[in-house]
């Protein structure tokens, strides 16, 4: 997978450089480059927003650079004849690890994330009628702009690239992925030493039957659904539910 990110902070992308995703990059499953947006303006100062048409606080990012930039990007066609593009905005539909997973299957992706009051529609609408475009929002709270939503979202795709995950069933047993955990929360767990600050490991996971672990985990896992997260009970499949039942 090409992943290309443009943006006024390209600096903010160095955490992409370690753990899963970097390793990811050294393997050459996953290629990221990053743009500054800077690099395609024409003026002195390097402007890239301002003000709002119609009045409002704040600036707006100008069309014609993310124009610009976008089209150098995507004339550099990769593995794919275009990318799809994403536009992290608190406006857009909500990123689940559905959303992961769809984008996981995709050669090429491409990040515009705005500061500012956001970018000019126009830029979204433009590559609209080229691209595949999506407006996806990591959670309903106020960031300072698109970037950390990048990072989220590259982390969540990354991780579900074949290979980079070392035990393929860790996905299978993620919070929200699809089967018999899909909208369960993971619950609790275990490591050495059987015994810390006189607090014991739970003694079923010591007991080796795997049959029963496995009903205990879904237990929790329910339990600790119910508790923190009882709007995603009502989307359980209760057939799915004891799948691990009669596997045991
Ligand atoms: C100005 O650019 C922003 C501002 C907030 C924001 N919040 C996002 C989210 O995914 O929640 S993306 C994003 C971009």
């Amino acid at each position: 997978m090409r992943v290309d990110i443009i943006s006024i902070f390209p600096e903010y992308f160095a955490p992409l450089d370690v753990s899963l995703v970097g390793k990811a990059r050294e393997r050459g499953i996953l290629e990221i480059r990053l743009h500054q947006l800077r690099d395609w303006t024409r003026d002195v100062h390097k402007t890239v927003d301002d003000t709002p048409y119609g009045g409002g606080p704040g600036m707006v990012m100008k069309p014609e650079i993310w124009g610009e930039a976008i089209d150098a990007v995507i004339a550099q066609a990769g593995p794919a004849a275009s990318p799809r593009m994403i536009v992290p905005t608190p406006s857009g539909r909500p990123f689940t690890q559905e959303t992961a997973i769809e984008f996981a299957e995709e050669p090429w992706l491409l990040f515009t994330p705005a500061r500012y009051e956001g970018i000019d529609s126009r830029v979204a609408a433009e590559y609209g009628s080229r691209l595949r475009v999506d407006e996806v929002s990591i959670g309903d709270y106020v960031l300072a702009g698109g970037e950390a939503a990048v990072l989220v979202i590259v982390e969540a795709v990354g991780r579900l690239l074949p290979g980079v995950l070392g035990n393929a069933r860790s996905v299978a047993d993620d919070s929200f992925a699809p089967g018999p955990m899909a909208n369960l929360l993971e619950g609790p767990v275990y490591t050495k030493p059987p015994v810390w600050r006189g607090r014991e490991v739970p003694e079923i996971l010591l007991s080796g039957h795997h049959g029963k672990i496995a009903r205990w985990r879904r237990d929790q896992a329910l339990r600790r659904t119910l508790e923190k997260r009882p709007e995603l009970v009502a989307r359980l499949d209760p057939a799915g539910l004891d799948k691990d039942d009669r596997k045991i």
